[in-house]
């Protein structure tokens, strides 16, 4: 039985990755630098793994910014604007252009937007959207790939490389006008995939591993048609190429027999989130196939339950013996952290129940031992299992009783939005098109550093308070000065905007470097949720309250959301997840409460994953999403009428969801909308969407400057969207990641912006 895992994080155990991009994109250090740090990365992931005893290693997993976009370099999918700026950076080992597509390029005298930037499937990682169109032509680009696999045969290393499968990069992206069906996109990316797979086949890999996640979720006849052509066709083209084709996130379910069926030597599947599909799968799975076994959760922090896991083992070698099963991880272990040894300073009862990447490859070489007769290692863990079910940390009575108690009167407003419409326009008297922001400014390094050095203890508690006040008062007036409506104080008090929220709540534990890359260089370090969450005193009331003392207009209370705290969390595996995103709605209404008697009036609870969350099968979607909106609406309906309830969404398509959207019955939802240029407001306009919105008029994540009149387009074309009295005007997320600099001509030009649309539309 072969040891197999499908991919490692690649950020380095202490961002080094992280680090050494921003200081190249800093002009700080060289490209043979960041090259340098890379390499030392691979080969730190590869010899790890090697040591650990691990049969297929992957390569390829490593990535500058993301393995989406790794692939449209490599394929040549590369958008016509950025056409121009390719000419000028010939030289291919010139990153000028990958990190231009992945972040948008202000400089030279060009002006090109990123890539659209979304979710990949239900985590909190995200991806760069492949663009399709007619006019590209597509062929080999320094495929890294075979660089790769190489670098590690030279290290003595043989690699499985790791790419992302033709039809889920053709389903990840998107086409560009109407004159490109998917059958003819595929027809013209099969040949340089097929070319791809032939490189490295002739560099010498056996197994390539091909991921295909979108065989877990809902397809068309005519994708299934694609997903048969384009693997019949690959293995027409190279018949000796060993293809592991890799499932995760969920059960194959309906396309059970079209994985079965395409040609690939092995199947990978999830049975962390899938286990019921094993019987099926042993059932049906042709003689010539090898199964691989994701027993061990890529997705969690929690050590692997090895009983349940020699079950579901034994059951296959029982079947088809063990030389036709692989055995590994659900997934990729990008999604967890490295290291659970660096965590010295988590209670020891709470670390004893949790596994990192490093710890869960050695899971994955245990279970292969207790096989083979080392039951020395089984007996350890089901102490362990049973330590965490009998834990007294874990259960609070108290919030049990509460959450029953429950009552729908809880989940409504007083009134219906209409009537709280006219109340807070009287209150508030804003005016048309009112301008704000979605909560953070940047989060400067001198900001970071007081944090780092309130933790290290080389400043006082009371320096720390002093220094984030005088953050926030000059945030305040700088938000004055640009003539914004509705300020915010900045949430310079916050690492971040769930983990902040998880060390103050009571159920929660949380990591020193339990690093996760969430985009490019960005990571989070998502709490941990042990038990039963309750709020042992206000988290955020001292800080708005504060800020609103400093100015005459309202400044928005910001909270995050049940639901996103959750989402981006561990979270316990003992209880269904929405049990506990009801525990964190009751915790949030009690912050919610005591910000409107410290006379907040406008409180915003942001909610940017609630779409993350959704079941990648349609048929479980409603479901979610109704306990979802209950769980949003039990945290924001304690307040009056006139109390003016935003939420904040980003990353979201809305269509399949707006009916859902609607029921959160938010009196203001701001959402991202400027990548797509406002085609995702169209979802709100066709359902007549009745709450006020504010859809994003320019993109964050960029550094780039966006023009006056090109967020009064945004504006204008909104105008022809949404009633008048409803829009809002705001960027698409909040400003952490960003420079003053950037930040405050980008917001003047929206203020602007804001003013001649509310001059145009009055004339
Ligand atoms: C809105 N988004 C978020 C998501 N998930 C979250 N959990 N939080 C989010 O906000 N998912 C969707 C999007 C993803 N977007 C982002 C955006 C920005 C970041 C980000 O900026 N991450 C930071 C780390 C933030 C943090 O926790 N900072 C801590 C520690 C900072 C640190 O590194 N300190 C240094 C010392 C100080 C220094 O020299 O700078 C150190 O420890 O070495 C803090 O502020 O205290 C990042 O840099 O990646 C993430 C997701
Ligand atoms: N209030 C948060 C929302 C991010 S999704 C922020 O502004 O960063
Ligand atoms: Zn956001």
């Amino acid at each position: 039985m072969l040891t197999n895992i499908p991919g490692y994080p690649r950020i380095g155990s202490q961002r080094e990755l992280k680090k050494a991009c921003e200081n190249y994109w800093a002009g700080k250090i060289s490209l043979e630098r960041l090259e340098l740090t890379s390499r030392q990365l691979r080969k730190e992931n590869w010899t790890g793994l090697q040591t650990a005893g691990i049969d297929l290693i992957p390569s390829n997993d490593f990535s500058w910014y993301d393995q989406v976009l790794d692939m449209c370099i490599t394929l040549g999918v590369i958008p016509s604007r950025f056409k121009a700026l390719q000419q000028t950076f010939a030289n291919p080992s010139c990153p000028e252009l990958y990190f231009a597509m992945a972040r948008g390029y202000q400089k030279n005298n060009f002006d090109i937007t990123a890539l659209e930037m979304t979710k990949w499937f239900d985590t909190n990682y995200h991806y760069l959207v492949p663009e399709f169109d007619a006019t590209q032509e597509y062929s080999l680009h320094q495929p890294k790939c075979v660089a790769e696999f190489k670098e590690a045969l030279s290290e003595g290393i043989h690699t499985k490389p790791v790419l992302i499968g033709p039809l889920s990069f053709l389903l990840s992206g998107k086409i560009k006008g109407d004159d490109l069906s998917m059958s003819q996109l595929l027809e013209k990316l099969l040949p340089v995939y097929i070319q791809l797979l032939a490189s490295l086949q002739q560099a010498g890999a056996t197994w390539i591993q091909l991921d295909e996640p979108f065989l877990v979720t809902d397809l068309t006849s005519e994708v299934k048609e694609l997903y048969h052509h384009a693997y019949t066709t690959i293995a027409q083209a190279l018949p000796s190429l060993k293809i592991l084709l890799t499932t995760y996130f969920g059960g194959l379910e309906d396309n059970t027999t079209l994985a079965l069926e395409l040609p690939a030597q092995a199947l990978h599947i999830d049975l962390v989130r899938a286990p019921e599909q094993l019987d099926t799968l042993l059932a049906a799975l042709p003689e010539d196939k090898l199964l691989s076994l994701g027993v061990v959760d890529g997705r969690n922090i929690w050590k692997n339950d090895y009983a349940a896991s020699l079950q579901l083992i034994r059951k296959a070698i029982a079947k088809i013996g063990e030389d036709r099963l692989l055995l590994g991880t659900s997934c990729s272990l990008l999604h967890v952290p490295y290291n659970l040894e660096d965590e010295t300073a988590l209670d020891p009862e709470i670390r004893q129940w949790m596994a990192f990447a490093k710890q869960k490859v050695a899971e994955v070489t245990a279970l292969k031992r207790i096989l083979s007769g080392d039951d020395t290692l089984l007996i350890d863990n089901e102490a362990a299992m049973s330590a965490r079910k009998t834990s007294i940390r874990i259960h609070r009575p108290d919030v049990k009783k509460r959450l029953k108690g429950i009552t729908t009167a809880d989940t409504q407003r007083h009134s219906i939005f209409p009537h709280r419409q006219k109340l807070q326009h009287s209150i508030l008297q804003l005016p048309l098109f009112p301008t704000t922001t979605i909560g953070s400014f940047p989060q400067t390094t001198e900001i970071r550093q007081l944090r780092a050095d309130l933790k290290k203890g080389t400043i006082t508690e009371e320096t720390y308070q002093a220094d984030i006040r005088h953050a926030i008062t000059e945030t305040i007036y700088r938000q004055e000065n640009l003539g914004l409506d509705v300020l915010v104080h900045g949430e310079f008090e916050r690492n971040d905007m769930v983990e902040y929220f998880g060390e103050q709540l009571d159920g929660f534990t949380f990591t020193q470097n339990g690093w996760v890359q969430s985009y490019g260089t960005r990571c989070v370090k998502p709490p941990v949720i042990f038990g039963d969450v309750q709020r042992p005193k206000p988290m955020t009331v001292g800080w708005s309250s504060f800020a609103q003392s400093l100015t005459s207009k309202p400044v928005k209370g910001m909270l995050t959301g049940p639901v996103t705290i959750l989402q981006w969390s561990f979270v316990r595996n003992d209880q269904p997840r929405m049990q506990t995103a009801m525990q964190l709605a009751l915790a949030i209404r009690d912050e919610v409460k005591d910000l409107e008697d410290a006379g907040i009036t406008v409180i915003q609870v942001d909610e940017p994953a609630l779409r993350e969350g959704l079941p990648l099968r349609k048929a479980q979607r409603s479901a979610y999403l109704e306990q979802a909106v209950k769980a949003f609406r039990l945290a924001v309906s304690t307040v009056d009428d006139a109390t003016q309830i935003h939420t904040h969404m980003c990353y979201a398509e809305f269509n399949d969801i707006i009916e859902h959207i609607a029921a959160m019955d938010a009196d203001v939802i701001t959402i991202e909308t400027s990548r797509s240029q406002m085609e995702l407001l169209e979802a709100f306009a066709n359902f007549r969407y009745p709450n006020e919105t504010g859809p994003g008029v320019y993109d964050i994540h960029s550094p780039r400057v966006p023009g006056v009149a090109e967020m009064e387009a945004l504006l204008h074309k909104a105008a022809t969207l949404l009633p008048l009295r409803n829009i809002w005007v705001n960027p698409d997320c909040g400003l952490k990641t960003r420079k003053w600099p950037e930040t405050e001509l980008a917001l003047r030009n929206m203020v602007t912006a804001a003013k001649n649309v509310r001059l145009a539309v009055s004339n």
